[in-house]
């Protein structure tokens, strides 16, 4: 016991050291932006910049250093050769330059969460360091190398039967209370999930995997990895993360800062078209229609219908000349126009300036003597302001807006009848709106597909995008000079710098460039919840990543409609045509191992293509089934079972979460119960909902969150609009499921062996 006992003193020694370097480099950060600030406003705007540009890194340096406070070393690995390397949040080295912690992207960290004692890699010990705030509360130990290892007093044990890496340190990162807030893994990856975040960047990796087998996580990880080990590229062009819904993506927002790493642009598909936002509310059906991949030729089509021939020839008398607009000369430009494959507006100039070339021939055929250049530039342009001859050209070639062109599509029946010929009537029916009607998340893909069609005219952006390109490296071989007569070296990079060089004025990040630009395009991108975007929403987000390097993950017993995705091959394959690749993760983390199997039974009675699913944890009564006799009792049952629930939260150490996941139609009537039941001040909403201690949601809100307790209301109700919604659902907890029932349970629920309580 002494032996363990001076170990932690010795573990203790090494951490406040750790941390005495962090407050030392806070400090130092910290004064170096005093002393920016204290120069003020004063000087050249050149000098005035630099500072701006010195003042926002010191800002972020500082905001990272924050960041990682908690659990800043967590690991440490003994090498065969008697080194010992620490692992943590990020890397740290003392004055000289040495190092102090490794981070745990970097190479050297990589055995603390591959190496096994079959492949042990050089390394006789990994240790995981256990702490609260800044003391360290216990050490477990892995012994890898068993020959290597002669040091008596330690408690170490060779054996891992488990498979799992750290287990205590797992398990009990398991068991945690819910925050309503996703953690970081850092301190316990496991080697499955190592191998994932680690992926080389190219090409579209896809991750499935059951529920609360980490992807979240995982994808989170990897994009900070990714972030870390191709900083220069990724840093310039910026990573999108793609999440299924705001909530959700509030869900996540703690994780990328405590790993370092602000920068990333989160959003979720209904948001991906700047300024525009998708607050329309439509069927599943209608969102089915225009989430399918045939819906690009309905777009093409309504595109090409808007090049059109007219009828029959136009006279137009100008300065006293008659010109013809003929069926033939139109049909002739339109087809020159077209050659070049440009976008519809911008291929337009092309089809006017064509249109005027033949007309001022008709007109000087006309005149009977030949035009100097300039007589003739004059007559195109008063053909050009000719109001007449406007209005015909723009009905032959009509300059759009994305907005315009989808609008028309729903607004006017013929236009969707001739765009969307393999659309029965009754679908067109179901599609067809008032123009004015607000834009839902599934228009979103059609209007970026429509912009691309369109086209904008972004000439002025590309130019200004080849200048930066040129000024690059002069502000890089600049910002390193200026580092280096500023003695900052260490702390900042000349990438960096210079990047805050070229953006102050109005201060933009790259992310905030890239979110404000539809045609931006990342050099990475993941996707959550991934089975959920339509063959549409794939079209779109595919633009933004020419590269194709993307982190995929998702669950395909998981998807909620019919827009989804059922199979990886079925949706990824027409689109990536074999260049993407299939990783699973195997290993439940989240749910008791009782709720786990309950919920698989019932996805696979509604053959649900179920990934396999070991669960890392049993929880004592963790299913729990409460019938009511009848209908009306339902909701003051639920508001009751989660009140027990809220009870036997609190009087544990580490409080929780609540979550009461009903079908739509039972919100407001739970609501009422929990109303009566004196429950609604535990209630979140808004914008806090998930920092509440109870919260009152459907299905498909729940969607990749996670709390200590679900109660469950109706469940086959949930499972007949949805069996991926009723597998969701079933799978949110992490120690317990309460099912409130008054309906049949769904098949597959019970087994003699469920174990559950009744009641
Ligand atoms: N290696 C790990 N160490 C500690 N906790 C982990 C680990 N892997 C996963 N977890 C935890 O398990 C829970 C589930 O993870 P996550 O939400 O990423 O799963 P998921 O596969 O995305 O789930 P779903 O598909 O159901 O949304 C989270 O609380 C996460 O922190």
């Amino acid at each position: 016991m002494a032996g363990r006992e001076s170990e932690l003193r010795g573990e203790q020694d090494t951490v406040d050291r750790l941390y005495d370097r962090l407050d030392a480099l806070r400090a130092q950060t910290r004064e170096r932006l005093r002393e920016v600030r204290r120069e003020g406003p004063s000087g050249s705007p050149q000098n005035r910049s630099e500072r701006d540009a010195f003042a926002t890194l010191y800002e972020d340096r500082i905001a990272q250093l924050e960041a990682v406070e908690d659990r800043l070393a967590f690991g440490r690995l003994d090498l065969t050769d008697g080194e010992q390397r620490y692992i943590g949040r990020i890397g740290l080295t003392d004055a000289d330059h040495s190092s102090l912690l490794t981070d745990w992207r970097a190479p050297a960290a990589q055995a603390f969460y591959r190496a096994t004692a079959a492949h042990a890699d050089g390394i006789v010990r990994r240790r995981h360091l256990i702490t609260r705030g800044r003391a360290v509360t216990g050490i477990e130990d892995e012994v890898l190398d068993l020959d290597a290892i002669g040091a008596p007093g330690s408690d170490e044990t060779g054996d891992h039967l488990s498979g799992l890496t750290g287990e205590g340190a797992l398990l009990a990162a398991l068991a945690a209370g819910r925050t309503g807030r996703m953690g970081d893994i850092v301190a316990t990856i496991q080697a499955e999930q190592d191998a994932i975040i680690r992926a080389d960047l190219a090409g579209a990796l896809v991750v499935q995997g059951g529920p609360g087998t980490g992807k979240t996580a995982v994808a989170l990880h990897r994009a900070a990895y990714l972030l870390y080990s191709h900083r220069r590229l990724l840093e310039r062009s910026g990573v999108l993360l793609i999440g299924p819904s705001r909530v959700f993506l509030r869900y996540i927002d703690q994780v990328l800062p405590s790993l370092g790493e602000t920068g990333v642009v989160t959003t979720t598909i209904a948001e991906l078209y700047p300024r525009l936002e998708a607050t329309g509310v439509e069927s599943e059906t209608v969102a089915e229609i225009k989430g399918r991949a045939g819906f690009a030729q309905v777009v093409a089509r309504a595109v090409r219908q808007r090049q059109r021939v007219p009828a029959g020839p136009e006279e137009f008398k100008v300065d006293g000349n008659t010109v013809v607009i003929t069926p033939h000369d139109v049909t002739e430009a339109i087809v020159r126009a077209r050659r070049n494959h440009r976008p519809h507006n911008l291929a337009r100039v092309t089809f006017v300036r064509d249109m005027l070339s033949r007309l001022a021939e008709q007109y000087v055929t006309q005149l009977g003597y030949p035009l100097a250049a300039d007589e003739r530039g004059d007559v195109l342009e008063e053909l050009r302001s000719d109001r007449g001859i406007r209005i015909a050209l723009n009905l032959a070639w009509m300059p759009l807006t994305p907005q315009k062109l989808i609008e028309d599509l729903f607004a006017k029946p013929a236009r969707l009848a001739a765009a969307a010929p393999g659309l029965s009537a009754a679908e067109r029916a179901l599609l067809a709106r008032p123009a004015g009607s607000p834009w839902t998340p599934a228009d979103v893909p059609l209007l970026d597909e429509a912009a691309e069609l369109l086209g904008e005219d972004d000439q002025a952006a590309r130019v200004q995008a080849r200048l930066d390109a040129t000024n690059r490296t002069a502000e890089l071989d600049y910002a390193r000079r200026v580092l280096a007569s500023s003695g900052n070296e260490g702390l900042v990079s000349a990438e960096l710098l210079a990047d805050r060089f070229a953006n102050t004025g109005p201060r933009l990040t790259t992310a905030e460039r890239a979110a404000a630009d539809r045609s931006w395009t990342y050099a990475h991108v993941v996707v959550d919840e991934a089975q959920e975007l339509s063959a549409m929403a794939w079209r779109m987000l595919l633009r933004r990543v020419p590269t194709r390097s993307m982190t995929i993950v998702g669950d395909v017993a998981q998807t909620s409609t019919q827009t989804g995705a059922r199979s990886w091959a079925g949706m990824l394959e027409p689109l990536l045509r074999g260049a993407w690749r299939l990783t699973e993760l195997t290993v439940n983390y989240r749910t008791p191992a009782a709720v786990a199997e309950a919920a698989q039974r019932v996805a696979r009675a509604a053959h649900l293509p179920v990934s396999s699913l070991t669960s890392a944890r049993e929880v004592d009564d963790a299913l729990v089934v409460e019938a009511v006799p009848d209908d009306a009792g339902l909701a003051g049952r639920v508001a009751a079972s989660a009140d027990v629930a809220l009870a036997t939260l609190a009087t544990g150490a580490e409080g929780g979460r609540v979550a009461i996941i009903a079908p739509g139609a039972r919100i407001s009537t739970v609501r009422d119960a929990l109303r009566t039941a004196g429950l609604d001040e535990h209630l979140g909403s808004g914008a806090t909902v998930l920092d509440a201690p109870l919260i009152l949601l459907t299905p498909r809100e729940a969607k990749g969150l996670e709390f200590d307790v679900v109660v469950l209301v109706e469940p086959s109700e949930v499972g007949a609009a949805s069996a991926g919604d009723l597998y969701v659902a079933m799978t949110r907890p992490t120690r317990q499921l309460r099912v409130v029932h008054h309906a049949e349970l769904p098949d597959g629920f019970h087994t003699p062996s469920t174990g559950d309580r009744l009641f």
